[in-house]
This record gives C-alpha cells, sequence and structure tokens, in this order.
C-alpha cells in the first residue's frame, strides 16, 4: 500500500472519440464513457483532454484577457460592481466573495446566460457587464459556445456510462440544451500568511459540469478524496456540514492541452447520490498574480432535475426495495437560493 497521497492523481481523459461519429470508433467511445463513469464515481473529478477541441492558445488568451482586467486601477473595476445589475452578472472585489463564512482571496468577473427581459431587481436576471478590453467580449463569447457544446459532448458521454437508452439521453439533453451556464474569470494574488481563509474555500460546485482552465500555477487548486481512515485528514477548511469526514486533499495542478471537470450537485440528484459533487478549494501561496477561468455548463434555467430511470434500473437490480432518495428540484430556484447566499455572513455554495 502506498502512503496516502503518493498516487493519487486525477485521471485523463481524451474527448477525442466523441468529436467523430466514425462507426469504427464506437468501441473507443464506450471505453472513454466508462472511464468517465469510474472518474464520477471515484474522483468526481478528471481532467479532460480537449486538445483535439480547441487550440490550447485560446483559454491561454482568455486569462491575458482576464490578467489585463484585474490589472486596472481598482475604481475601473468597480464600474463593473456586481453591484450595479442582479448582484450576480460583473466584478467582485477582492475577499467580496465569502465561503464558509471567510473571506476568499480573491477577485473575480461573471458572465451569465443572457436573459429575455432582463430586470436588475430579479437574481441573476440582468445584464452582463463587459470590460472595454479590446477583443475581450467577442473572445469570452466564443469560448462560451465551445464550452457549450463540450457540455452537451461530455452530457453525452456521461449518458452512455450510465447505460441511458437513446430516448433517455434526449430527455436529459431537454434539460441543458439552453444552458443557464456561468462564464467566470478569477484574479488570485497570492495569499498572505495572515489571511483568515483560503484562495477560495472548499465548496462544491452546484450545477452540472465545470470546465476550468488555469494558468500554469502549481499548488493551487485541490481536491477533497475522501478517504475513510486517512490519518493526515485537514478538516481545518471543510465547510460544517460537511463534519468530520476523512479524507486528503491533493493538488490538481493544471496539465496543457487539459481542463479540469467535475461534477456538480446537479449530478448528484440525476444519479440519486451514485456520484458525489466533490469539494475543492485554491490555496495559492506562490509568488505570482494567479489567473482562472472556470465555464460552468449547468441545466436549464427551468429543468426538472430528479434522479434518472437508468440510475434507478441499476440500484433496483441489486436491491428491488430501492428508492429514489434524493427531492427533485428546478435548477433555476437552486441557483438563486445559492446565489444569495454568496455575499451573506455565512455562505454555503458559492459560484
Ligand atoms: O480557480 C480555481 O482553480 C477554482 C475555482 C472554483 O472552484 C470555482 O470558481 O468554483
Ligand atoms: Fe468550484
Amino acid at each position: 500500500m502506498s502512503s496516502p497521497g503518493t498516487l493519487d492523481r486525477l485521471p485523463i481523459i481524451d474527448i477525442a472519440p466523441f468529436l467523430n461519429s466514425i462507426p469504427g470508433d464506437a468501441d473507443i467511445r464506450l471505453s472513454t464513457a466508462a472511464a468517465i463513469h469510474s472518474a464520477c464515481l471515484e474522483y468526481g473529478f478528471f481532467y479532460l483532454n480537449i486538445e483535439a477541441f480547441v487550440d490550447s492558445s485560446v483559454p491561454e488568451e482568455l486569462a491575458q484577457l482576464g490578467r489585463q482586467f484585474f490589472s486596472l486601477p481598482q475604481e475601473e473595476k468597480d464600474n463593473l460592481s456586481l453591484k450595479n445589475q442582479d448582484f450576480a452578472r460583473g466584478y467582485a472585489r477582492l475577499k467580496e466573495n465569502v465561503t464558509n463564512g471567510k473571506a476568499d482571496n480573491h477577485e473575480g468577473l461573471d458572465f451569465y446566460k443572457p436573459v429575455d427581459n432582463p430586470d436588475k431587481t430579479k437574481p441573476v436576471w440582468g445584464e452582463n457587464q463587459w470590460p472595454r478590453i479590446p477583443g475581450f467580449r467577442g473572445k469570452y463569447e466564443q469560448w462560451v459556445e465551445k464550452m457549450k457544446a463540450l457540455g452537451l459532448i461530455v452530457m453525452e458521454a456521461m449518458s452512455i456510462g450510465l447505460g441511458m437508452t437513446r430516448d433517455e439521453w434526449q430527455d436529459l439533453r431537454s434539460q441543458v440544451d439552453d444552458s443557464f451556464w456561468v462564464m467566470r474569470v478569477i484574479g488570485y494574488p497570492p495569499l498572505p500568511n495572515d489571511h483568515d481563509g483560503f484562495s477560495c474555500g472548499a465548496h462544491k460546485d452546484y450545477g452540472c459540469l465545470t470546465f476550468l482552465y488555469a494558468d500554469p500555477t502549481p499548488s493551487a487548486l485541490q481536491v477533497f478524496l475522501r478517504r475513510p481512515g486517512a490519518t493526515n485528514t485537514d478538516d481545518s477548511g471543510l465547510p460544517a456540514e460537511q463534519g468530520q469526514e476523512e479524507g486528503i486533499w491533493i493538488n490538481a495542478d493544471p496539465i496543457p492541452g487539459c481542463v479540469v471537470c467535475n461534477i456538480g450537485e446537479m449530478w448528484e440528484i440525476w444519479t440519486d447520490g451514485l456520484y458525489r459533487s466533490t469539494l475543492h478549494r485554491v490555496v495559492h501561496r506562490g509568488s505570482n498574480y494567479r489567473v482562472s477561468v472556470p465555464f460552468f455548463f449547468e441545466p436549464n434555467f427551468d429543468a426538472l432535475v430528479k434522479p434518472l430511470n437508468a440510475v434507478l434500473r441499476m440500484r433496483n437490480k441489486d436491491d428491488p426495495e430501492y428508492k429514489s432518495q434524493k427531492v427533485p428540484v428546478v435548477y433555476g430556484d437552486f441557483l438563486i437560493g445559492k446565489v444569495g447566499n454568496n455575499f451573506a455572513v455565512d455562505s454555503k455554495g458559492r459560484y
């Protein structure tokens, strides 16, 4: 047996076989789907190699544009404050975001899917605020289109991994085909030693799939792996509701050509708890200014998310008495409940 941590690296999965429909690749697609299924069961996280889908210079440029924005004078950044809008779309200052009751040592700029008839007095229903940096909006909007397409591709692969029928997949697809996505760029100055909190506190993402591009800064993003019996559990940063769960934090350093992909809480509901959304946090003690660009591929705003028949079928095979355990939610309602929390004294979720 190895000591905890030494063998723990997230799996790397290449999405290339799902970018074509060559019949000869059907077997490879099946093994890719199986690899995603295992990664979701075991880690809730994996590296997704997207080299065949997009040139790596594209997200690099996004991070660079983000860096340019964060280097503007504070008052120019504040012109895009999320307070101007719906408290979700726009710029949040350093330490404005709170996770588990502690200020996060990051600043960020959030964009959401544009809505018909925006109304900034309604939660998440305002308008995006774009920096006036040449190329910024166009490049980010192109990335949104790419990531929405990637979201549907990965979702289809997951439906295969879960043994869903084509009709079941079409049904699931209809819940995510108008994704209420979130696009975010985050800037992390080095974490001061005396900061009471983290660069970004431990949290689960609460939607569907996150695709994270981060600049090459090592030892920043950490993922919590449940390991009953682990002796080096560091529970200092765990949310209260997580209790004293035993496990280890591993680094998820960037790998060229890959995004880090993780599943959000909607997948816990769809799989009735078979997949679990995994805690992660950022502890950036390096000396540089780190930039990350997460894209959150989410269900449609009005999607009713409930345990999937394919999962219940699987469970009933082992236990004919098995009854679904998760309570269905409408994604938009769930989202509003979470977003409202972020700037409160103690927030349970975050974006
Ligand atoms: O910056 C990172 O590496 C992770 C950010 C994150 O987890 C989030 O915004 O939900
Ligand atoms: Fe996250």
